[in-house]
């Protein structure tokens, strides 16, 4: 382990993941893989989460694909360095903001959509110009095989290293020293990441998940709402993490909805949704007697049929839920959905701010204010009006949670943000030393109220500003060389 995260760090200090040049070598090569090796990667996928080739393409593929292009499109701009606007003080130096790489970076992926959830990071990071670690969820295990045999195929081998295991080797990686740690999955193992990343200092971004709610208003075309809600609840079979968790609406609601929800099922999957190749299965025998334990005593409105040979748990709804019971308690992560009956928006926005911030947040409406209200008086990672999902695909987007749903943000230029640092530079000459004589001791009065003025003092043109400081500057070199300093 040591001896990989050193290769990587040797590969790193040799500098050669710098230029533009490189990293756009290295997009480009990394889209070939995902073109060239399609099949296999859609296998892979299809193998670890029971999930047709199609889906696996459209959810995972397109995704990467979009994001490694929107990459070689961006990242001759991002890369440059950018000037600042100066005060008085400065106004004859150069100050730029120049972005660079951290250096050895460890990417840990989740299981749920394998490919995507450590591509995605992974092409923010080369565009960043850093070394990567990867290292795939070890229960998505076909597609962690996949990757850690392509890789290498296409990237430099030395800056880009995968590592497959689990918790052991997990473990053992983290107590490397890393200059930036992405972790996607549940929030304990989060704790369990930053708390290892503190011991060298070393910044995270947590990709955490949590319970996201999702408000239906009256004013609402609930045949819409209904089936938008219905394929973001059941994509993945409910194992996504920004999936809408339970639904809050008010009590003359829940029938129709229960209704239009079952009518949606049926049409998605048809009258026999186990032989549907657009339903998928639950990962593993611990997720799905977790996801059936928490169907213990409640009102099944429909669905709740189980297999447990192939782990299958039918699309359920549960009707009149508890908030105190189970399935309120934990993120559900699996294709059940709890509808909790609420008075009204007062209510609904009460409900959520009494829990933790969730990852996102939903509200289907007719009327814009009310939408508008529930963004402004609550919290959230992102929120999508009158859909489910969606925001998760614009990479002008910052993705990524909020409280206990996660820290920090990825996808298009937000990627590169992270992976960098944004060095302030400020370059001076090392003549011109009069003007420097105002900050130098011995302090006086007039000194002070210079000092003042040339760094507080606002102008409204830039003009202007630039005309009169060119001016003092000409006055403070002749006071100083007067000698009334
Ligand atoms: N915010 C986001 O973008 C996403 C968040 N998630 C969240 O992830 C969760 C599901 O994923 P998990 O079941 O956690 O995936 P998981 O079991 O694959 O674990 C995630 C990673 O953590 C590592 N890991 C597990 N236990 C560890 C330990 N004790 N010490 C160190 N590393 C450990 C695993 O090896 C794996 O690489 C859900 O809560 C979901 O909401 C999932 C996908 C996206
Ligand atoms: C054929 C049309 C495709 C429409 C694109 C649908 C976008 C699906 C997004 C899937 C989410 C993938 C990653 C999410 C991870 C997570 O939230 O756990």
């Amino acid at each position: 382990m040591e001896r990989e995260v050193q290769r990587a760090r040797q590969a790193f200090l040799s500098g050669r993941s710098r230029p533009l040049r490189f990293r756009l070598q290295q997009l480009e090569a990394l889209r070939r893989m995902v073109q060239e090796r399609e099949k296999d990667i859609l296998a892979a996928i299809a193998a670890d989460l029971c999930k047709s080739e199609l889906n696996a393409y459209s959810q995972e593929v397109i995704t990467v694909l979009g994001e490694i292009d929107f990459m070689l499109e961006n990242l001759p701009e991002w890369v440059t360095a950018k000037p600042v606007k100066k005060n008085l003080l400065t106004m004859m130096d150069e100050a730029y903001i120049q972005p660079q790489p951290l250096g050895v970076v460890l990417i840990i992926g989740a299981w749920n959509y394998p490919f995507v959830l450590i591509i995605q990071p992974l092409i923010g990071a080369i565009a960043a110009g850093n070394a990567v670690i990867i290292k795939p969820s070890e229960l998505s295990e076909n597609t962690a095989k996949i990757v850690a045999k392509l890789l290498p195929q296409y990237l430099d081998q030395d800056l880009y290293i995968v590592i497959n295991g689990g918790v052991e080797e997990t473990t053992e990686l983290l107590k490397q020293r890393f200059d930036h740690v992405f972790y996607t999955g549940n929030t304990a193992v989060g704790k369990i990441v930053m708390e290892a990343a503190a011991k060298h200092l070393t910044p995270v971004t947590l990709e955490l998940g949590g319970k996201s709610p999702c408000y239906i208003d009256k004013d609402c075309d609930l045949d819409i709402a209904c089936r938008r809600i219905t394929w973001g609840k059941y994509m993945n079979c409910g194992q996504t993490c920004i999936a809408p968790d339970y639904i809050l609406c008010e009590a003359s609601l829940q029938s129709q909805i229960v209704w239009k929800i079952k009518e949606t099922v049926k049409e998605f999957y048809g009258e026999n949704i186990k032989e549907s190749p657009d339903y998928e299965r639950i990962i593993n025998l611990r997720h799905f007697k977790r996801i059936l334990s928490l169907l213990e005593g409640q009102k099944i409105a429909f669905g709740g049929e189980t297999d447990e040979a192939t782990r299958y748990i039918a699309p359920t709804v549960l009707t009149d839920v508890d908030p105190k019971t189970k399935v309120m308690q934990e993120e559900i992560f699996g294709p059940v959905l709890p509808i909790v009956p609420v008075k009204n928006v007062d209510e609904a926005i009460d409900f959520i701010n009494e829990r933790e911030k969730p990852l996102a947040l939903y509200v289907f409406s007719h009327n814009h204010k009310l939408i508008k209200r529930m963004i402004d008086e609550t919290s959230s990672g992102g929120v999508t009006g009158n859909d489910v999902i969606m925001h998760f695909t614009l990479n002008s987007f910052p993705f990524g949670g909020v409280g206990s749903s996660g820290m920090g943000a990825y996808h298009g230029k937000h990627s590169f943000d992270t992976f960098s640092h944004q060095r302030p530079c400020l370059l001076k000459s090392l003549k011109r030393e009069g003007a420097n004589k105002l900050r130098y001791p011995p302090n006086s009065q007039s000194k002070v109220d210079w000092g003042k003025f040339f760094l507080l003092k606002r102008f409204n043109k830039e003009k202007l500003g630039l005309l009169l400081f060119t001016f003092l500057g000409i006055v403070a070199a002749v006071l100083v060389k007067a000698g009334y300093y």
